[in-house]
């Protein structure tokens, strides 16, 4: 059985994290980081407020990543060894289908790209209020550093509307309060992901 989880959400709202942790516990688990699909920025254009625009669909090579996660789907054995993925032996009894094979797709625009929606059985998506988010923000070190001014003139500004594309989109979202705890969070969707398993097998 193949299983894709989507990890969505607010910039800093901890994606990373939680992914981090899921992989270590869940069986045969492999990742794609949306942040590995981003243009360069001699790619990025420049908008009418002078920001580069690093938060639009279009800052992102997303045909390469959804190629990506194709390749994932057609041999998750093969992307699993390919990617230094380590995979629980195979009981001599088991058929391929009896196998989980789960890929975690984390990124802050996930689900604003229609070619990729059906592919999630799963979506999470975490949120942090306004002033957590520039406080987080402010201490991370992108490739390329944030002007002055990003965050409030681009950053925020492009999370709020697509959160309202999304949200208008009918996806089915769990929504995670990325205030919890770290340790909560991974609790929460760990415990969930396992139900969600056994209810499919
Ligand atoms: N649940 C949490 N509570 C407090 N801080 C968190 C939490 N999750 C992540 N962080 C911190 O927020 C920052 C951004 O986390 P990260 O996982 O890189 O976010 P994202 O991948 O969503 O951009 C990091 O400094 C991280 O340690
Ligand atoms: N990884 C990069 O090359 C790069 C460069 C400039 C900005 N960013 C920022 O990355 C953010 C998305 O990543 P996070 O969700 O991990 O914060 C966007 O808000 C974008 O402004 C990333």
């Amino acid at each position: 059985m193949k299983y894709i989880i989507g990890i969505g959400g607010v910039t800093n709202g901890g994606k990373t994290t939680l992914t981090n942790k899921l992989i270590k516990t869940l069986p045969n688990c492999c990742v794609v980081h949306q942040d590995d699909f981003f243009k360069k920025p001699d790619h990025i254009q420049v908008g009418e407020d002078g920001f580069k625009q690093w938060d639009v669909i279009t800052a992102l090579d997303m045909e390469a990543m959804t190629n990506t996660i194709k390749g994932w789907m057609e041999n998750p054995v093969k992307f699993a060894r390919s990617h230094g993925v380590a995979l629980s032996p195979v009981p001599a009894v088991a058929s391929s289908e009896e196998q989980v094979h789960i890929l975690i797709v984390e990124g802050f625009l996930l689900y604003n790209y229609a070619p990729l929606l059906e592919a999630f059985d799963k979506c999470y998506y975490i949120s942090i209020p306004y002033e957590d988010c520039k406080r987080r923000r402010s201490t991370r070190q992108y490739t390329v550093p944030d002007p002055p001014g990003l965050f409030d003139g681009h950053v925020w500004p492009m999370y709020q509307k697509h959160r309202r594309q999304m949200e208008d989109s009918g996806l089915n979202i769990e929504y995670l309060d990325g205030v919890k705890s770290k340790e909560d969070l991974y609790n929460q969707v760990y415990q969930d992901i396992q139900n969600n398993l056994l209810n499919r097998l």
